[in-house]
């Protein structure tokens, strides 16, 4: 029996990047959601925590969602400069993303604590996109899938279903860089995900989305999410500027 394939998700990353002023560029891809631009597919913009609250506004009653980029584990409390995931979906986001590899490495993030914020994120009623993927070093030594296996067994947090995480598999070395896998590559990577989320999950693994990132881009799209077990996309520099976002989205026009 074939398994139904879950909808796709293009998610959108803007990093440390974006003024009040992107609101125009969100406004523009929201547009072309509305105009059947992502096809079948979910869109989601994560900006920085200063544009949430003005953005899902912006995007009320628009086929797109807004999300964040992290989150702390605790709901509330003395924790100077930090913002929990029951503050982001206050203020209208219906993702976060957690364990980044910009955060596991500027902010020394384990796995533990990924999987802590991925259950705040549950706790708080929003979905998680929890973030694995290997350095160059370790792929060159042959270590991908054993890098991806802990990384998935450390912060897949107990209860997950695939109504309140997804998986972004970001090869470290392909993010920023115009480098990606393989298509090759990317598929012995994405049905081994698949197959450890069989595992821990049972069926439910079928349901969880995963995303891959990394040098996406309006010209690679199709080929990337046409990849076996690719159910979208996490798109870094170029969900900056809605004609990229847009380009790559309509990898799901059909
Ligand atoms: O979260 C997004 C990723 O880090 C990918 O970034 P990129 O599309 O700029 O390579």
């Amino acid at each position: 029996m074939t398994a139904t394939r879950p909808r796709p998700l293009i998610a959108g990353n803007w990093k440390m990047n974006g003024l009040l002023k992107g609101v125009g560029e969100l406004e523009a891809i929201a547009s072309g959601i509305a105009g059947g631009g992502a096809g079948h597919a979910e869109t989601l913009i994560c900006p920085p925590f200063t544009l949430i609250a003005r953005f899902a506004a912006a995007a009320a009653g628009q086929h797109i969602k807004i999300g964040a980029q992290d989150c702390h584990a605790k709901p509330s409390g003395a924790h100077t400069g930090d913002i929990s995931a029951e503050m982001l979906k206050d203020c209208g986001a219906s993702y976060v993303i957690v364990g980044h590899s910009e955060r596991r490495t500027d902010h020394g993030e384990t796995d533990a604590d990924v999987k802590a914020k991925a259950e705040a994120a549950q706790r708080a009623g929003i979905i998680g996109i929890i973030c694995i993927g290997e350095t160059r070093a370790e792929r060159e030594s042959g270590k991908a899938l054993e890098v991806v296996d802990v990384q998935l067994a450390g912060s897949l947090p107990p209860g997950a279903t695939g109504a309140n995480v997804v998986i972004a598999y970001e090869p470290v070395w392909a993010i920023g860089t115009g480098l990606t896998p393989t298509t090759g590559d990317i598929k012995e990577v994405h049905d081994f995900i698949r197959a450890k989320l069989i595992a821990a999950l049972g069926e439910e693994g079928h349901n969880v989305r995963i995303l891959y990132g990394g040098s996406c881009k309006p010209s690679n799209a199709a080929e990337l999410m046409g990849v076996d077990n690719v159910d979208g996309a996490l798109v870094g520099g170029a969900s900056l500027k809605a004609a990229d976002f847009l380009g790559i989205a309509a990898a799901y026009r059909g």
